[in-house]
């Protein structure tokens, strides 16, 4: 029986996947695999017999994936599962930057008990005229799963769009619709947009990649959106730009201390993804990528191993060997091999930045001193006997 254990809260319906041969246990100490959305893990003692964690969800700054990755834990995401989800909200709330939907219906609210209030309405809506987004136009950063469908939908609602990748995967760009205007220089991308949305991951490159100088260069009342992560965006370069009027409004997902007293600033409680289908469908994609690889090794889908597939093991048994990505590890695993007569039915090496993966079906069972000889190669981060 493999355990897994369960960090957040993961719906129902997503955990429906998980077939015979698993259980859900409350104790992280000797599970198998762990799987979890948003909490920050970086710092937590891993526990040994941790093979795999699955992220129901696309960003993993909250993951220390390299370290683990030395520990030979595969980190699963779930690309694009919940990009719809988001794409949704940003174009809800573009709108709501155009139109003054909440100053309106604050305002109706307030007037609940005066019976004039239908006349009144009248003569005051010219408070909450705004703009239509159509002809105007949109810087879109980060054109992956949902910056692609984010700028699709703008060009659709008949606005410019702009987008800036440079690291572009060729799946996004099949998808993006021609009249999406690829920018290489974020500055330029900047340059009198009226709307600049955020959809890249956080890592060294991203952090703070928009500040004041970016926020100066857009056109004066722009709306910025920011619902990729907290600190994407300067945090006191927007509060300084919407204190001197040229951000009008700035949506954030995040309610950090800072951005919850910043003014004209609406935020939500990390609720992009926040839908019953983007739910389901994260979960499901999560717990398939961490079935399929404690029970066959697979890898589909990992942000700190390459992608690997060899099917269901044919032979007696299946070896995974993690390693670093260096030289002669594939020649110090068959060496061994060779010296104990195994005979190997199939056998797959891939490999991905600094982490490799070997791979192997056996015509035999070997023999526990030889896995302790594959274990004791330097560089090997983790021998498992799947079969
Ligand atoms: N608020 C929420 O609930 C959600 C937030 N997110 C956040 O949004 C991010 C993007 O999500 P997806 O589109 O699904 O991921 P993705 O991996 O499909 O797309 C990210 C895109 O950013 C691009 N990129 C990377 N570095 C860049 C740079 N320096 N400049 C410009 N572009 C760069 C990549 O080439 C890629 O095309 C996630 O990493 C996560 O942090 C994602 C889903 C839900
Ligand atoms: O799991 C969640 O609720 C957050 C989704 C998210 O931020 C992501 O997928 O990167």
């Amino acid at each position: 029986m493999r355990t897994i254990k369960i960090i957040d809260d993961i719906v129902k319906d997503g955990l429906t996947t998980i077939g015979e041969g698993y259980e859900i246990t409350s104790d992280v100490e000797g599970a198998d695999a762990i799987l979890m959305r948003s909490t920050d893990i970086h710092g937590m003692d891993m526990p040994a017999s941790i093979r795999c964690i699955a992220r129901a969800g696309a960003g993993v700054n909250n993951i220390p994936h390299a370290e683990l990755a030395e520990r030979g834990i595969v980190v699963f995401n779930t690309p694009g599962a919940n990009s719809n989800a988001v794409k949704e909200l940003v174009i809800g709330l573009l709108m709501m930057g155009s139109r003054d939907v909440l100053g309106g219906m604050q305002w109706c609210r307030a007037h609940e008990d005066d019976p004039n209030a239908y006349a009144e309405a009248e003569a005051h809506k010219k408070a909450f005229v705004g703009r239509e987004v159509k002809g105007r136009k949109i810087g879109v950063v980060g054109l992956g799963a949902v910056g692609s469908k984010v700028a699709n939908a703008c060009v659709d609602l008949g606005m410019k769009v702009y987008g800036y990748d440079p690291y572009l995967s060729v799946d996004h760009a099949w998808q993006l619709y021609r009249d999406v205007t690829p920018i290489n220089d974020l500055d330029e991308l900047c340059r009198e947009c009226d709307y600049l949305t955020v959809h890249v991951p956080r890592k060294e490159d991203t952090v703070g990649m928009i500040g004041a100088e970016q926020l100066a260069l857009l056109n004066p009342g722009a709306v910025v959106l920011n619902y990729a992560r907290e600190d994407i965006i300067d945090e006191d370069a927007m509060e300084a730009a919407l204190a001197s009027g040229q951000v009008k409004q700035f949506f954030t997902d995040f309610a950090t201390p800072k951005s919850l007293h910043m003014p004209r600033t609406l935020v939500t409680p990390h609720s992009g993804a926040g839908t019953v289908e983007a739910e389901a469908s994260c979960a499901r994609m999560a717990v398939d990528e961490m079935c399929d690889y404690l029970a066959n090794g697979n890898i589909t889908n990992s942000v700190n191993f390459p992608e690997c597939h060899m099917g269901t093991c044919r032979g007696a048994s299946r070896i995974a060997c993690l390693h670093a990505n260096v030289p002669n590890m594939i020649g110090q695993i068959t060496a061994i091999l060779a010296d104990a007569s195994a005979n190997v039915q199939r056998m797959t090496n891939e490999n991905s930045g600094r982490a490799a993966y070997t791979m192997f079906d056996t015509d035999e069972h070997l023999e526990p001193q030889i896995i302790e000889r594959l274990r004791s190669i330097p560089n090997m981060w983790r021998v498992r006997v799947i079969q």
